[in-house]
């Protein structure tokens, strides 16, 4: 049953598993990526990412569940599906003793309407290494080649899975123009990602699969609860405050004080949901005493790696502790 799913969701999965032998390695996903949509795919290593994206992509048979991908069961493998999704596997491919071009011609030549070689060549950055062997590319240039085989056919459906590890940081940046160039088209992609940051920059939505289950699932905005987290509005007590109470702090916050050092006054910290508040009260009240800079001022919102971690931890945790 697919439930709960449009019928322009390019990915509907329900209840999917997989077991090998007495592994259970995906134990009952649920997930819905809708149409023009960037879906990050998160979690620890082993956690059954790759297996589900596999599947997905119908090079992995599934022991149970309903998976419906661009409407098509992929365990079915028709040929004008598989055309109407691009793949860029974990693994880097080995074409032998074929140019770049060549590969990507190859590779081209197997849809019905493939993007111009040369344009997917220059997106991926090996618009110089068209007639290098691809032996004799670098690991990164062959990740980008790998970028380019998924995506020449001009793909409904992308799935990437870990497509910037081993690139250098210019490079990452233009796999993630690429990304967005796809998302402009209304394509959809489906990106696995240790990059947390990648996350940041390209989702709009991400699951976080933790032990072969789905953790959660939300905006990349909102995950683990980040709307509603506070931020830190941190200093270090100047000389001249030192022994003074902090001025009337609008409601809501939590002071912390760290202990004292010696004669160095203590980091003070304000969790808040209001830190423009916060900072109006404080910097008057240094003004007032004539302090003009406070000194480490710091607003800290959790970052979504920092997120991320503590679900994470809570999830070990809460497994721990049952019988
Ligand atoms: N062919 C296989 N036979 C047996 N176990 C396998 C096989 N393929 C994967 N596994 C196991 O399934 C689990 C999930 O692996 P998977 O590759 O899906 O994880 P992942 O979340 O993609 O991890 P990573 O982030 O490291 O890529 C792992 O424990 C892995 O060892």
């Amino acid at each position: 049953m697919l439930h709960t799913a449009s019928e322009e969701d390019p990915v509907v999965v329900r209840g999917l598993r997989k077991q090998y032998g007495d592994s259970h390695v995906v134990r009952g996903v649920d997930l819905t990526i809708h149409k023009g949509e960037v879906f990050a795919l998160l979690g620890p290593n082993g956690a059954g990412k790759t297996t589900t994206v596999e599947i997905l992509e119908g090079v992995r048979q599934r022991t149970g569940g309903d998976v419906r991908v661009l409407g098509c069961d992929p365990a079915d493998d028709r040929r004008d599906w598989r055309a109407r999704i691009g793949v860029v596997p974990q693994s880097t491919g080995a074409y032998t003793d074929l140019t770049v071009r060549e590969v990507v011609e190859h590779f081209a030549a197997l849809y019905p309407a493939p993007l111009p070689v040369g344009q997917v060549i220059d997106m991926v950055g090996l618009g110089k290494h068209g007639k290098k062997q691809t032996t004799a590319l670098s690991g990164g240039q062959q990740r980008r080649l790998d970028v380019a085989v998924g995506v020449v056919g001009d793909p409904e459906l992308i799935f990437l899975d870990e497509p910037t590890t081993g690139l250098d940081p210019v490079a990452r940046r233009e796999a993630w123009d690429l990304v967005q160039y796809f998302a402009d088209r209304g394509r959809t992609t489906v990106l696995t990602t240790h990059y947390l940051d990648e996350a940041e920059a390209l989702a709009q939505r991400a699951a976080v699969i933790v032990d072969g289950k789905v953790a959660e699932v939300s905006r990349v905005s909102e995950l683990g609860g980040r709307a509603d987290t506070s931020t830190t509005v941190s200093f270090r007590m100047p000389p001249e405050l030192a022994g003074r109470t902090l001025p009337a702090l609008p409601a809501g916050v939590t002071v912390e004080r760290d202990g004292t050092n010696g004669d160095a006054p203590g980091i003070v910290s304000i969790l808040t949901r209001t830190p423009t508040a916060v900072l109006l009260v404080l910097l008057a009240w240094a003004d007032e005493a004539r302090v003009r800079e406070l000194p480490e001022l710091r607003v800290h919102r959790p970052t979504l790696e920092e997120i991320y971690l503590d679900l994470i931890s809570r999830n070990r945790e809460a497994k721990a502790g049952t019988p």
